[in-house]
């Protein structure tokens, strides 16, 4: 089936046509109130958005469908990511695309601020001159605070350096290392940082502990005069108090591009010529949505196309080399879990996966996700990805253990799995890396399985297969390929049959009925 993406806000026409040429179907609709948003959602297996769209559990649980949410851009605040985590929905960013744009527009309102720029743009507007009243002040010499020295902190802090200013920062996270790299003397505590400023910016992301970061106790330590700029995520400078400290004159300007509640159409800061406000443009580039656009549709594509998305936020992306050694193996594993899921009848308790000889060593983590994915989706029990699969497993009270050998049976690879006793293995051949089977309950085996198979494990003797043959001939259904596997030791003997027509309930009958000694038969759909 086509797989279909939703997009709800402008997205560069390379992305979108990225999207197409993969295959995948780019649905644009923009502004779409939240209701049509759920409403539209379950038609869709992606999402890509920008900051306006708020992708919410309600639109979360409403998406079946959902695998990858793509953003566009940097921040994810807009998006409930716990929710798509326990969904098996991947989330995943941009999160080079827009980074000098923003740190432009940083500037941009820095020397804005400085320098009155705005405002004598608007008394010029007027057909007015005036001169004296916008005397500003240099970035030179002037010490710039840095709150956040991630991708745009630090581009900020370079083209800061090149205008001459001195740089003192605060983020917890950030080694002293590039700290010194970023030529910023990096403080453990925000109430050290803001009385040294001239200017302050900050580049945080929006969480629990930086919303409300900066409110009247932190104002009033600041210099008079203090210049702040926010290209970050409102509310970050609590936006009521900010406006009592500029009324005030405590702060001197402010140049703020985000706002507490977007679209911000009434604002305490409204009323203040020295505040110059833009609605959150700090990505708005066309270099930087060329960027965002091509770099999401190229991860969300890869999500939806079973690949690595390197930018995945709620799981660990897989390095190169483990999805080279064990990636072609995860078809396969799903494969089994299916098969285990119908052989097995029940969710098991415990799952043991074993990967032998090439693959020995290798992180097995997407091999795991991939037989879940099989085990419980056959019967729809769940929807697992490599996002959710431990959480599922743990919700569904399966134990899962992994092992490594160095001896796979003779193959140069092996995967091998045990349901609560039950075990299959796989093994991968040709170029094609198709899955064989080389093991099912203990039986040697080498067959590739097909799309619907019959699997007869009797007590062995001549002219069983003869009956099997005949029934099938019987009721029109075809043998394409098959094996029998004999285990010498308790005499019985187990056929996988490859079948095709259909195979109902009475021929399942029929069979059990001819096939005297006869232990089980079971009808596997992959
Ligand atoms: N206005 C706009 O259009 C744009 C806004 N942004 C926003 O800018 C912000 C920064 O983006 P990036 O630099 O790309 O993110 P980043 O993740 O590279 O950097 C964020 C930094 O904040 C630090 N940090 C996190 N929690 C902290 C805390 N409680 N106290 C101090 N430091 C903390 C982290 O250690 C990290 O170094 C994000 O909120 C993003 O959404 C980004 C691009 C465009
Ligand atoms: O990337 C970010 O974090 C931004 O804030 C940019 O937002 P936008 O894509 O312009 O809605």
């Amino acid at each position: 089936m086509t797989k279909k993406v939703l997009v709800t806000e402008k997205l560069a026409e390379a992305g979108l046509s990225m999207l197409r040429d993969r295959g995948i179907e780019a649905d644009v609709r923009l502004k779409m109130p939240p209701e049509e948003l759920v409403a539209a959602i379950p038609a869709y297996d992606g999402l890509i958005v920008r900051s306006a769209t708020k992708v919410t559990r309600e639109v979360i649980e409403a998406g079946g469908r959902l695998r990858v949410i793509g953003r566009a851009g940097v921040g994810v605040d807009n998006v409930d990511v716990e929710a798509a985590t326990e969904r098996g929905v991947i989330v995943c960013n941009a999160p080079t695309s827009n980074i000098v744009s923003a740190a432009e527009h940083t500037m941009a309102l820095m020397l804005a601020c400085a320098r009155n720029v705005a405002q004598a743009n608007a008394v010029v507007h007027a057909h007015e001159w005036e001169r004296g009243r916008f005397t500003g002040v240099e970035l030179y010499e002037k010490t710039l605070a840095i709150f956040g020295l991630g991708r745009v902190g630090g581009l900020v802090a370079e083209r800061a350096r090149a205008f001459g200013m001195r740089l003192v920062g605060y983020d917890p996270y950030c080694s002293p290392e590039r700290a010194e790299q970023l030529g910023v003397a990096l403080f453990d505590d925000v109430d050290a940082v803001v009385p040294l400023a001239d200017f302050i910016t900050v580049h945080l992301p929006k969480t629990k502990e930086t919303i409300g970061m900066f409110g009247p106790d932190q104002y009033a330590r600041m210099k008079d005069g203090v210049v702040l700029v926010n290209t970050a995520r409102g509310g970050i400078f609590e936006e009521k108090s900010l406006a009592d400290f500029l009324a005030a004159g405590k702060i001197g300007a402010v140049g703020i591009d985000v706002f507490e509640a977007e679209p911000c159409r009434e604002s305490p800061l409204h009323e203040f010529d020295n505040a110059v406000l833009t609605p959150h443009l700090g990505a708005s580039t066309r270099e930087a949505q060329e960027r965002a656009g091509v770099q999401i549709a190229e991860y969300v594509a890869a999500g939806l196309e079973g690949s690595i998305v390197p930018t995945a936020l709620n799981m660990a992306p897989v390095p190169p080399e483990v999805m080279d050694a064990v990636g072609p193996y995860v078809p396969a594993c799903q494969m089994m879990g299916s098969m285990l899921a119908q052989i097995h009848g029940e969710i098991p308790q415990f799952l043991k996966l074993c990967a032998g000889g090439e693959l020995a060593g290798a992180d097995p983590s997407i091999l795991v996700a991939g037989t879940l994915k099989g085990l419980l989706s056959y019967k729809n029990t769940a929807t697992v990805t490599p996002v959710n699969a431990n959480a599922v497993a743990k919700r569904h009270g399966i134990k899962v253990e992994t092992a490594s050998a160095p001896d796979a049976g003779g193959y140069a690879s092996r995967v091998s799995i045990v349901a609560d006793g039950t075990e299959v293995a796989c093994t991968l051949a040709g170029e094609s890396q198709a899955a064989r089977l080389v093991s099912l309950l203990g039986y040697k085996l080498d067959i590739a399985p097909a799309g619907q198979s019959l699997v007869f494990e009797y007590v062995d003797a001549p002219g069983r297969i003869g009956v099997i043959g005949t029934i099938l001939g019987e009721e029109g259904i075809n043998i394409t390929t098959m094996q029998i596997s004999a285990s010498p030791e308790d005499g019985r003997a187990l056929a996988y049959v490859n079948v095709e027509g259909e195979v109902t309930d009475a021929v399942l009958a029929k069979l059990r009925a001819g096939l005297s000694d006869l232990k089980s038969l079971w009808h596997v759909r992959l």
